[in-house]
């Protein structure tokens, strides 16, 4: 198993890369690409540590060499937000970085299924699948918006604030990556019941825990320490649809397209990526409120998404 990590110097890219080198199966392989020079020492850094997964670092100019031969390919590359932004205003640096790396997918690594970190999420998965197109080897089975951070933090607000062991917590989110479009469904969890109170402001806090972090942060980015033990999950839930055992995971997908051309939602994996889109049930009449309301945002991020790629 190949698993390669485009932004591998980063604050995702190091803590992510960490987590693969201990928890990737033994005789996988790590690839390690970054603009940042700093990139081979974090590869041999890595390196030292005694577990059965190779790693390689690659620097600017070697964005084939890192991909060629790759199962996977995580994307937490591009610019970080600072207090006072929206993810939406990371697009105009980040939508040209995602382009860039998409080509080099689509020449090196066309079967891999690809996650995407970089954001704003909403929009950079539909430029990966305009650039995949372009190229003729789009498959929306394999191409992943990553969304496991709303699912991570779902489960330890409603774990802290129900007093459960966090590890038989399960949340449910849909929709997309960023503010109002980040829905969780509180209404499934099971075994636990929310007064209207306690939804109206634990939805809300899920929806805006990035800020969150950006603002305790003070300038200095946003999550990166979540968020490499999110993608690390979610890059394991590859791992094992790949070695064709049956796994269900939420990401950003194009689905049916019932709601938007990309809604995040549970996904059954396997062997090829995305064996079937799960349905998510039925809605409380709050869920069905707020799924509403945020559609024509979600489909606003997807479309200058797509615009970028048409320009
Ligand atoms: N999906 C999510 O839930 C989620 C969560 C947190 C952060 N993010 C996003 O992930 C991205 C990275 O965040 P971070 O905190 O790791 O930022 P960071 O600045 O610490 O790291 C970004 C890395 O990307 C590298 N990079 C820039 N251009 C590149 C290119 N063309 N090719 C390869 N590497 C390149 C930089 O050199 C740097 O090492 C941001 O866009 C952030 O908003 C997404
Ligand atoms: O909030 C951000 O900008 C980073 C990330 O999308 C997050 O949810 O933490």
């Amino acid at each position: 198993m190949k698993v390669a990590v485009l932004g591998a110097a980063g604050g995702i890219g190091q803590a992510l890369s960490l987590l693969l080198k201990t928890q990737l199966p033994a005789g996988s392989e790590l690839s390690l690409y970054d603009v940042a020079p700093v990139v081979p020492g974090v590869a041999v850094d890595l390196s030292h540590i005694p577990t059965d997964v190779k790693v390689a670092g690659f620097g600017r100019d070697d964005l084939s060499g890192a991909l060629t031969g790759a199962d996977i390919v995580l994307i937490p590359a591009g610019m970080p937000r600072k207090p006072g932004m929206d993810r939406a205003d990371l697009f105009a640096v980040n939508a040209g970085i995602i382009k860039v790396l998409a080509e080099g997918i689509a020449a090196n690594c066309p079967k891999a299924l690809v996650g995407v970190i970089t954001n704003p999420v909403n929009g950079t998965v539909p430029i990966v699948a305009e650039v995949f197109k372009k190229a003729g080897t789009y498959d929306a089975a394999r191409l992943f918006g990553v969304t496991t951070l709303d699912v991570i933090r779902s489960e330890a607000f409603v774990a802290e604030l129900k007093g459960l062991d966090v590890a038989t917590v399960k949340v449910a989110v849909i929709g997309g990556h960023s503010g109002t479009t980040i829905l969780p469904l509180l209404s499934q969890v099971e075994g636990v019941t929310f007064t209207d109170e306690e939804v109206a402001t634990l939805t809300s806090r899920i929806q805006n825990a990035g800020t969150e972090v950006v603002e305790a942060k003070a300038g200095g980015g946003s999550a990166t320490l979540s968020m490499g033990a999110a993608a690390a999950r979610f890059c394991l839930s590859l791992v094992k649809g790949l070695q064709g055992e049956d796994v269900v995971d939420y990401a950003y997908v194009e689905g049916k397209g019932d709601d938007a051309l990309f809604f995040a939602q549970q996904v059954r994996l396997g062997v090829n990526g995305v064996s079937e889109v799960l349905s998510y049930g039925e809605l409380s009449a709050f869920e069905q409120k707020a799924k509403d309301a945020m559609l024509a945002t979600l489909k606003q991020d997807i479309k200058e998404g797509v615009d970028f790629m048409a320009s």
